[in-house]
């Protein structure tokens, strides 16, 4: 590998050597694991954009269920129980749909979708689990904020698109998802909805809603839903998306 590095006309030794571990990282990374981890060299190597990425979907695709969120379905309550049945049985009818759990804190959203997302990952299909916020992505095994998953800018206006490639692997692990969760959507900024379905359905190449995917909503939409522009009009979810309401609080 230094050889074909000296190819490259690096002449330092040193500079040889550091890109050549960085090489290292990369492939060990996209396997899951990372050089540090073998402590076989003094200094510390990052990990590239790409290779962070690699390991990523590398994670996404491995995620292993626990017992407990395998049978938390049979735990569900009524409400909870009637959203799992339809969900489950778009996803595994591999049909569109787009649900919408709207609940105030505490009604058992977060509950559903970790049910949800226990039965897809557990028979060995990719489920993307996203929230808004950072601090609730954390709650959930592979969370990530939906800004960050989906590579959706910050500071969005009417031209904003995602920045991943059609080619990339985080494209085919979105294409491969049968189910993608983002809570706390009534938190996110509504062009964010707009930016989202854009995307899924270039990745999808379609022009149906959210690419066709089986989708679910969630938050706190009392006063206000969302709206998403659905071809060329601007419509709310509450047209396009099978609302399922959560009121009864469940802490304590
Ligand atoms: N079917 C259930 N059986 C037992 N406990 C449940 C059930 N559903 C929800 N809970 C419990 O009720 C509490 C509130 O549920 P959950 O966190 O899912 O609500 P939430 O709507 O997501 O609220 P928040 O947005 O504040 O997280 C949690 O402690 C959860 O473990």
């Amino acid at each position: 590998m230094i050889e074909d590095y000296k190819v490259l006309q690096i002449t330092e030794r040193r500079e040889i050597r550091y890109q050549v571990l960085n090489h290292i990282n990369d492939i060990l990374h996209s396997m899951g694991h990372d050089i540090n981890e073998y402590e076989l060299i003094p200094e510390t190597i990052w990990p590239s954009t790409a290779a962070r990425e690699a390991n990523e979907i590398h994670f996404e695709r491995s995620i292993i269920v626990s017992e407990d969120d395998i049978l938390l379905h049979r735990k569900l309550n009524k409400n909870q129980l009637i959203a799992y049945n339809l969900i489950t049985k778009r996803i595994f009818s591999n049909k569109a749909g787009s649900f919408f759990i709207d609940g105030p804190g505490g009604t058992g959203k977060t509950f559903l979708y970790r049910a949800l997302l226990a039965t897809v990952r557990s028979m060995g299909y990719i489920a993307l689990a996203t929230t808004t916020s950072s601090v609730a992505a954390s709650i959930f095994l592979g969370g990530r904020t939906t800004h960050s998953r989906f590579k959706i800018p910050i500071e969005i206006d009417e031209n904003t698109s995602c920045n991943i490639s059609k080619e990339s692997s985080l494209a085919g692990l979105i294409r491969d998802a049968k189910l993608i969760v983002w809570d706390e959507v009534s938190m996110a900024k509504r062009r964010m909805l707009n930016v989202f379905d854009l995307l899924l359905k270039d990745l999808m190449n379609t022009n149906a809603l959210f690419g066709g995917k089986v989708i679910v909503l969630g938050g706190d939409f009392r006063q206000t839903l969302p709206v998403v522009r659905y071809g060329k009009k601007k419509i709310s979810l509450a047209k396009v998306c099978y609302i399922l309401a959560f009121g009864m609080n469940l802490k304590n």
